[in-house]
């Protein structure tokens, strides 16, 4: 048994939590460098918190720029254990509505201009991401969501698009109809691979703001349509998050699907081959093996 310390990844609209006891914003270094933002560390009913806004306070950050390694590292080297991104999306299917909940089982990933890996030359590693959330974690987001009232759908195909402007007509109907995407958004990729790699469960609560461009009842998306869905969603989103203590308690068991465990045979390079300057970045992502 080791302690369970939650993560909550809030992207646009969720700058902050409440209700956490010895709140405290804490500034943490990476060799990856800085992260969005300090990390708002507490606790919630006897477990540890760590709350990080993933475009940073007052919305910094674009798509693009936000320093997913970093990110990741910080929160593993906090000590987190569980990582749950809370995100703003597109819906592709009539019945995800706006003010709904999606936890997310899969993605696809059309980002090309962010870092996605922690490993690289002088040190490689392949680990799976053929089921790149936790069902675990996923269990308790969709348990939580429930008891807050929400309409949760559980599962569902995130389209991780590198934008920052959304997609066009084209894109949206081949997304939904083509490629069997449920939602989409611009940040959970390359995130939910690098907490794969730095051995975090992550779990991915879609919060449904918009149809994207497909719907031929709704107009193209509106940031303001989507900041007013989101400001009608908060509470529910940050009772959502307080509920998460309870249901994964402060003992918390080896991940049952391995994902604290995901880089146990993924090194490849020889240890008298690796790059001693990359081991050393590598401190907190692959302690545990190095
Ligand atoms: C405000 S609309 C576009 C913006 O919102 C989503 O951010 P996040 O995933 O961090 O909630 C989407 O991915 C875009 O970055
Ligand atoms: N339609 C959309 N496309 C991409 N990201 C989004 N975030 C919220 N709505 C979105």
């Amino acid at each position: 048994m080791t302690n369970t310390k939650i993560a909550i990844i809030g992207g646009s609209g969720i700058y902050d939590i409440d209700g956490l006891e010895s709140p405290q914003w804490t500034t943490v270094e990476t060799p990856w460098g800085a992260p969005s933002d300090a990390i708002l560390t507490g606790t919630l009913d006897g477990v540890e918190m760590a709350f990080l806004p993933r475009h940073g306070r007052g919305h910094v950050h674009t798509p693009s720029t936000v320093p997913y390694r970093a990110n990741i590292d910080a929160l593993k080297r906090l000590g987190c254990t569980d990582v749950i991104s809370v995100s703003a999306c597109g819906s592709f299917r009539e019945e995800m509505a706006p003010g709904d909940f999606v936890v997310v089982d899969q993605f696809i990933d059309r980002t090309f201009a962010r870092e996605k890996s922690f490993f690289g030359a002088g040190c490689v590693a392949h680990v799976s991401v053929a089921h790149p959330t936790c069902p675990r974690l996923s269990d308790a987001c969709e348990e939580a969501a429930k008891a807050v009232g929400v309409n949760v759908h559980r599962g569902g195909t995130y389209l991780a698009m590198e934008g920052p402007q959304f997609s066009t007509l084209a894109e949206s109907k081949m997304y939904r109809s083509a490629w069997g995407a449920d939602v989409i958004g611009m940040t959970n990729m390359p995130e939910a691979k690098l907490a794969r790699e730095a051995e975090l469960c992550y779990a991915s609560v879609a919060m449904i703001t918009d149809y994207d461009s497909w719907h031929p009842d709704h107009g193209e998306v509106d940031v303001t349509e989507i900041i007013k869905t989101l400001q009608g969603n908060a509470a529910n989103a940050r009772n959502l998050v307080a509920r998460l203590p309870t249901l994964l308690g402060a003992d918390r068991a080896p991940c049952p699907h391995g994902c604290d465990r995901a880089l146990e045979y993924a090194i490849m390079t020889q240890p008298d081959a690796r790059d001693p300057a990359l081991m050393a970045k590598l401190d907190a992502v692959a302690g545990r093996l190095l």
